[in-house]
C-alpha cells in the first residue's frame, strides 16, 4: 500500500510533507507557518504506524467501511454486517471500530450507548455487545451524546492513532471500521496508520441513485490512489418490499442502472443489495438486535448472501 504524505494544516501547495528530508527547507516552505516546526521536528515515518501494525497483528481481517455520501446507511450496514458475522459463528470474534469522530453512531445502533470504556495496563478495553462482538467509539468518551466534536485534522489524527494502536481487542477474526462519508482527514489518517498493518480492504456502501453513485466513483478513485483493495460495493435501500402485499417499489430510482452496473463499468466487485425495511430503522434507532427480532425480514436473506460473498473475498486475500 502506498503511504499518504503527512502534511500539517495550512500547508503551501508544494509542501514536501513532514517525513521528507526537505521538510521546512524546500523553497515552497518559505513563509509557511509550520516551517520552523518542520525543519526542527523529527524525520522519518510516524512511530504510530509501527504501533498500529503490532497492535493489529492479532486481527485477521481488517475492513474499512466507506461511503461517498452521508446518510446512505454506512453505519447501519456496518452494524448489520458485524451482528451477522457474530451470529454466524460463535467461535469467531468480531469488532467494530467507529472512526466517524464527529458523528459516532455505533454505540447507539449496537445498543450500548450507556456503557463506558475502561483502561487497563494493556490498553483500552472495548465495550462488549455480545460475547463475540465488541465495539470502540469516541461516543463512549463523550460526557453527553449531544456534545459536538469540533476538532481540526491533527487532533482527529491523534485520536485515530490512539484508537488503532491502543485498544486491546484480543484475538479477532473481523474488525470493521466505520468511517465518515467522503474522503476526509479521518480517511487519510486511517490509511496512513494502517499502511503496514495488512489492511484486508474496503467495502463501499451506496444507495442506487446517481447522486450517490457519483460520489462512490470518487471513493473508488480514492481507494485506487491509496492502493486499498476494494472488497466490493453494497447497494443499500435499493428496494422497499411492502410488508403487507410484498410489492416491490423503488425508493431511490436507479436511473443509471444502479450500483451493480457501475461496478461492472469500473471493474469493481458488487457484493449485493439490501432492501429498505422500516423495522431495521426502528431496531437500529433503539439499538436492538435486528437479526434476532425480525428474522423473517427480506434484509436478512440479502444480508446472508452479502456475508457469504464478503467472506469469500476475504479468504481470497490469504
Ligand atoms: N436497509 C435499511 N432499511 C431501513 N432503514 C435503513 C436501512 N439502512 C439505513 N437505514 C436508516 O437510514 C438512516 C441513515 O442510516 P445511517 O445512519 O446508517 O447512514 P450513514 O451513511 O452512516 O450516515 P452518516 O453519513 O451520517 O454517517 C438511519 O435512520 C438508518 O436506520
Amino acid at each position: 500500500m502506498t503511504s499518504v504524505i503527512q502534511k500539517p494544516e495550512n500547508t503551501p501547495e508544494h509542501c514536501p510533507g513532514t517525513e521528507s528530508d526537505q521538510a521546512g527547507k524546500a523553497s515552497a516552505c518559505s513563509g509557511c507557518p509550520n516551517q520552523q516546526i518542520c525543519s526542527s521536528g523529527p524525520k522519518g515515518p510516524d512511530p504510530g504506524i509501527a504501533l498500529v501494525k503490532e497492535r493489529l497483528e492479532s486481527v485477521k481481517n481488517k475492513i474499512l467501511i466507506l461511503s461517498g455520501k452521508g446518510g446512505v446507511g454506512k453505519s447501519t450496514v456496518t452494524a448489520l454486517l458485524s451482528r451477522a458475522l457474530a451470529a454466524r459463528d460463535n467461535d469467531q470474534n468480531i469488532a467494530v471500530l467507529d472512526i466517524d469522530i464527529c458523528g459516532p453512531s455505533q454505540p447507539r445502533v449496537l445498543g450500548v450507548a450507556d456503557e463506558q470504556v475502561h483502561q487497563s495496563g494493556s490498553g483500552w478495553s472495548p465495550v462488549y455487545v455480545d460475547d463475540n462482538l465488541s465495539v470502540m467509539s469516541i461516543g463512549f468518551l463523550l460526557s453527553s451524546p449531544d456534545d459536538a466534536i469540533i476538532w481540526r485534522g491533527p487532533k482527529k489524527n491523534g485520536m485515530i492513532r490512539q484508537f488503532l494502536s491502543e485498544v486491546d481487542w484480543g484475538k479477532l477474526d473481523y474488525l470493521l471500521m466505520d468511517t465518515p462519508p467522503g474522503t476526509s482527514d479521518e480517511h487519510l489518517s486511517a490509511v496512513t496508520y494502517l499502511s503496514q498493518a495488512n489492511l484486508t480492504g474496503a467495502v463501499i456502501v451506496t444507495t442506487p441513485q446517481e447522486v450517490a453513485l457519483l460520489d462512490v466513483r470518487k471513493e473508488i478513485d480514492f481507494c485506487r490512489k491509496t492502493s486499498i483493495n476494494i472488497l466490493g460495493v453494497i447497494e443499500n435501500m435499493s428496494k422497499f418490499i411492502c410488508p403487507c402485499c410484498q410489492k416491490e417499489s423503488e425508493v431511490f430510482p436507479a436511473n443509471t442502472g444502479g450500483a451493480e452496473r457501475m461496478c461492472n463499468e469500473l471493474n469493481v466487485p458488487f457484493l449485493g443489495s439490501l432492501p429498505l425495511d422500516p423495522k431495521v430503522t426502528r431496531c437500529c434507532d433503539e439499538g436492538r438486535n435486528f437479526i434476532e427480532e425480525v428474522p423473517d425480514s427480506p434484509v436478512i436473506k440479502s444480508l446472508d448472501k452479502i456475508i457469504a460473498e464478503l467472506i469469500k473475498k476475504c479468504q481470497n486475500n490469504f
